[in-house]
Order: structure tokens, then sequence, then C-alpha cells
């Protein structure tokens, strides 16, 4: 595993998501500084660094869920710009985002059923078509047909996140962004998560940026670590 805090040597690739040069300020506090960072297909790049230093924005930049004040995101080399709803499908659906906290990140109204299956109904599958897909994920992230019947506030935190994990696979995404995705969870969720996350990563070839505390995670799991500087 390499340790890098300087990312332009990868990022002159042409497959990848990548940020280039990116910069974020919330307000006048500049938390992001020119910014370069690329993950290929197939690769887990770790990204580290203090608290605050801007790993979280850094990764909803990437998911488009955040625009910088300057720099760009890339997919294969071509500029991705503006919000992420207002870009066609096929284009933001390749890239998938798991929190850490998976309760500020679900509507409560929904079943667990209901939460996987939004985003292929939001996009114009059948009833159907969703139902069958839920049911391949549901079974591959570990959650029974009781558990999918339930709302968030009936299942554990670990349930719930099985079934946000289901839901950032439901578009096949190329790319999966997991923020401290396992960090609430207890040990044996928390490996049944990434192992998830690892053989979907082999069977599709998708590259995935790891957050994580966890020295330990972080040196079983990343290929290579980026290391963002103190804010
Ligand atoms: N929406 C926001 N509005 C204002 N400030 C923000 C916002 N989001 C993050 N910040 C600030 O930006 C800085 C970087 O936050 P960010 O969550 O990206 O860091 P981080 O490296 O992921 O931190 P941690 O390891 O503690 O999760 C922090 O000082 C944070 O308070």
């Amino acid at each position: 595993m390499t340790v890098t805090t300087d990312d332009t040597v990868h990022g002159a690739a042409a497959g990848g998501l990548a940020a280039q040069r990116v910069t974020v300020a919330y307000g006048r506090q500049r938390v992001l500084d020119r910014v370069d960072l690329h993950i290929a297909p197939g690769e887990t790049v770790g990204l580290r660094g203090p608290s605050g230093s801007g790993k979280s924005t850094l990764a909803r930049v990437l998911a488009l869920l955040h625009a910088p004040d300057s720099g760009h995101v890339t997919i294969d080399g071509r500029p991705v710009g503006g919000a992420r709803h207002r870009l066609p499908v096929a284009l933001r659906t390749r890239v998938a985002i798991l929190f850490q906290s998976p309760r500020s990140a679900t509507d409560p109204r929904l079943s667990l059923a209901d939460l996987i299956a939004e985003p292929l109904r939001a996009t114009g599958a059948s009833r159907d078509q969703a139902s069958a897909r839920t049911a391949d994920l549901a079974d591959l992230v570990g959650l029974t047909p009781d558990l999918l019947a339930r709302r968030p506030h009936a299942v554990s935190d670990g349930q719930l996140q099985r079934a946000c994990l289901a839901r950032a696979l439901v578009h096949r995404p190329d790319y999966l962004l997991c923020d401290e995705a396992t960090a609430m969870l207890d040990a044996s969720t928390q490996a049944h998560v990434a192992a998830v996350v690892t053989d979907y990563q082999r069977r599709s070839s998708a590259g995935v940026l790891l957050i994580t505390h966890d020295p330990a995670l972080m040196s079983r799991w990343a290929t290579r670590v980026v290391e963002l500087p103190p804010p």
C-alpha cells in the first residue's frame, strides 16, 4: 500500500473518476485547496486526513452532490458539471455514495424495500423490475423479507446500513464512495458490508473510495492511500 499526498500522477490517466484541482470553501473557510484525486476502475483508494481536513467534502464533490468553487470532476476524462439531479441518468448513476449515518440518509416514511427500490422507480423502472432487483440485492446484503417490510425506526443501524448499501448498488455504479460507512457497525456487520462491497468490486471492476479512521480496515482494503493535509 502506497501513501501519497499528491494524486496528480494518477489523475493523468483517462479512465476513472477524478477530482482535478478542486477547491471548496464554506464561507471564508477554505476546506479543499486545488486537490487532485483519481480512482481507477477496480482500485480501492483510501482517503485519510485529520478531522476537518475535508474528506467528506471531497467525497460529496466526487459524488456530484457539491459543486466545487473551482476545479472539476471528470468521469473517464470528461468533465462533469452542474447539479447531480440535472445530469443524464446514465451519467449520475455511475457514482454512488454510502454515508456513515444511515438514519440521516434515509426517508423514515419508506419501508426498507421502498428505500432500495426508490432510485430505480425514480429512473423509470417498472414495479416488477424494481421488486425483482430489490429482492436480489436484499439477498446479497442479508436482509430477510420480514426486515424489508419494516421502516427505519424498526430496524437496527446495521440493518439500515445494509439497506443503504443495497440502495447504493441498485444502479450498478462504476464508482462507490464509502464515507466512514462501517464506522458505527459492529465487527460482524462491518465485515459483511466490506465483503459485499469487495465482491461487487471484483465482479464489476468498480472503483472504490474508502474513507475510514480505522487503520486496520484501511491497510486491509485500500490499494493505495491519499492523505489530505490538516485544515
Ligand atoms: N455544509 C457545511 N457548511 C459549513 N461548513 C462545513 C460544511 N460541511 C463541512 N464543513 C466544515 O468543513 C470542514 C471539513 O469538513 P469535512 O466533513 O469535509 O471534513 P472531514 O475530513 O470529513 O472530517 P471528519 O474526519 O471529522 O469527518 C470542517 O471544518 C467542517 O466543519
